[in-house]
């Protein structure tokens, strides 16, 4: 059953240097329950088709469908949690405050306001620190609280751009086997901004390969790996097989230029 379709996708951006062509006649399916990742230089429009599908932006041309509706009208009906690159947490609220607050725009009550932190914030575990404040985590702890805070509505669809860049190798291996772990524990699909290839491979059921100037998909590569993925499975030779072709996927696409 597919979940976000998009066809013939364009957006071209109006700047002062002219026209920027971020995407350019972009097909894609995803289906329910899937993990598909991004990955393509910079400026090949990763971000920008993400935040097209969740209808943070609006394409030139072209459609997409989620869950049989438009993008906006998915957008209005909550069907998509956001993580974007940085945190983004508010200093002055703490961390329950944080994911706290997109609950109390959508009015949901106290009580319930209070069982969905908890969930969550056991979720990312980060249970016992609901009660600090950002600057009082690492780095790694705030983006999983950032995670918490798009996971406390429970959209079926979790979209996040680049969300583990920022981080170092160590607590991204961790961060990845918990992102992996909470997938296979709630069957949510998700887009996955990255520029990593062994991180796309190991994550993804589906890789899409993306190339810049005009934003275009080069090629799309389903996944032979088992769900069930321990960290050592990077090692395997059908791990170094699909990165191959990842990589393959990503010097093609620069032919082009
Ligand atoms: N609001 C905007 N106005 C004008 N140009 C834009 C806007 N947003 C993005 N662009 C341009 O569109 C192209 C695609 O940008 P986008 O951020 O989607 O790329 P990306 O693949 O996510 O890059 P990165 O990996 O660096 O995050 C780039 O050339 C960028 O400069």
């Amino acid at each position: 059953m597919s979940v976000i379709e998009a066809q013939g996708v364009s957006l071209t951006f109006q700047t002062a240097d002219g026209p920027v062509h971020a995407l350019k006649d972009v097909d894609l399916t995803i289906g329910k329950g899937e993990f598909v990742s991004f990955i393509g230089p910079s400026g090949c429009g990763k971000t920008t088709f993400l935040r097209t599908i969740a209808a943070l932006e609006t394409p030139t041309a072209g459609r997409i469908g989620v869950n049989g509706l438009s993008a906006d009208e998915a957008r209005r009906a909550r069907a998509y949690g956001y993580v974007f690159q940085a945190p983004g947490l508010y200093p002055w609220r703490t961390i329950s405050g944080n994911i706290s607050l997109p609950l109390e725009i959508m009015g949901f009550s106290k009580t319930d306001r209070a069982k969905r932190i908890a969930r969550v914030l056991d979720m990312v575990e980060l249970s016992g620190f609901g009660g600090k404040f950002p600057w009082q985590l690492s780095g790694g702890m705030q983006q999983r609280a950032s995670i918490a805070r798009a996971l406390a509505f429970d959209a079926d669809i979790l979209l996040m751009d680049e969300p583990f860049g920022a981080l170092d190798e160590i607590v991204r291996d961790r961060l990845n086997a918990a992102l992996l772990e909470l997938w296979a524990k709630t069957g949510k699909t998700i887009g996955f901004v990255t520029h990593s290839i062994p991180e796309a491979v190991y994550l993804s059921t589906k890789i899409v390969v993306m190339s810049p100037r005009p934003g275009r998909i080069t090629r799309i590569i389903e996944s032979t790996l088992p769900r069930e993925r321990p960290l050592e499975i990077r090692d395997t030779p059908e791990f170094i097989r699909i990165a191959q072709e990842v990589r393959e996927g990503l010097r093609e696409g620069h032919s082009y230029d």
